[in-house]
């Protein structure tokens, strides 16, 4: 039986190809003044910030100046360590840029980059290699959920993500449920609809072992909100959002860090 007190609940925006270097640099302290004005405690709710690569080092430089608490990542990485690989940013870059995470196989990179779960795979070994957390993102488009299938696609993919590695490197990633229906579309799943698939993801790992299953945080993505996601993270096995579209709204993303304290009715 997984012990959801042992994992940190984590709000992650990701900013997609949105917001430049300059206009980061106003986002994330409106984001960071917003959540100190609210007495945030970062230890109870981690919040962490996906910015595009040309946005990481303003990111860095006044996460670092200002002593923020707020922790930040990329949206993709390289397979490959290093050469001559065009356009690609290795792990190796990112670790060098103060990054704590990292996306791997997010639906857009599957859809539009072609990328399978051997990619995934490869993309998640090396960011745990560098020191980074992968994000492992999995997800049914419509069709699968409409046959029911949204489950076992979902397993097959996590699967895929995770071959070859060892326990202890599984215990370290966090992997997103991200229903392809429900991003960018204001089609929310219900939070039924994602404790069943976080739930079926959570027996997988339990198969790897019960401090797998204890230690590894899922998260849901997909049209989270302010007003949605008190009900989500009331779902015993997530243990966190994945927030595209809300994430750049300083009030929205604020709002869904400090879903505890509007739960329990303190100011918004
Ligand atoms: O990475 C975030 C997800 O794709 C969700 O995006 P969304 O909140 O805009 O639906």
């Amino acid at each position: 039986m997984a012990d959801n007190a042992a994992r940190t609940p984590l709000m992650a925006g990701n900013w997609k190809m949105n917001v430049n270097h300059v206009e980061a640099v106003h986002l994330l302290q409106k984001l960071s003044w917003t959540l100190q004005d609210k007495k945030h405690d970062f230890e109870r709710v981690e919040v962490a910030v996906l910015p595009p690569f040309t946005d990481i080092r303003s990111v860095q430089t006044l996460v670092d100046g200002d002593r923020m608490k707020i922790v930040y990542g990329a949206q993709d990485v390289s397979e490959h360590d290093a050469g001559a690989y065009t356009g690609d940013i290795s792990a190796a870059m990112l670790t060098k840029l103060g990054c704590t995470y990292v996306l791997a196989g997010h639906s857009e990179r599957r859809q539009y980059h072609h990328e399978d779960d051997a990619l995934v795979n490869a993309k998640a070994t090396k960011a745990l290699a560098a020191g980074l957390v992968p994000i492992v993102c999995v997800g049914e488009g419509l069709e699968v959920r409409k046959a029911d299938g949204h489950v076992e696609h979902c397993l097959g993919q996590v699967d895929g993500a995770l071959a070859g590695l060892k326990p202890d490197d599984v215990r370290k990633i966090v992997i997103a449920y991200e229903p392809v229906w429900a991003i960018g579309t204001g089609e929310v799943a219900t939070p039924e609809d994602a404790q069943e698939v976080c739930a079926a993801i959570r027996g997988r790992l339990e198969e790897i072992s019960p401090a797998v299953a204890d230690s590894v945080r899922i998260l849901y993505g997909g049209s989270v909100k302010m007003s949605s996601a008190g009900g989500i993270m009331a779902q015993p096995d997530v243990d966190g959002c994945l927030v595209g579209g809300a994430s750049l709204q300083v009030d929205e993303f604020a709002g869904i860090c400090r879903y505890l304290d509007l739960q329990l009715g303190y100011s918004s």
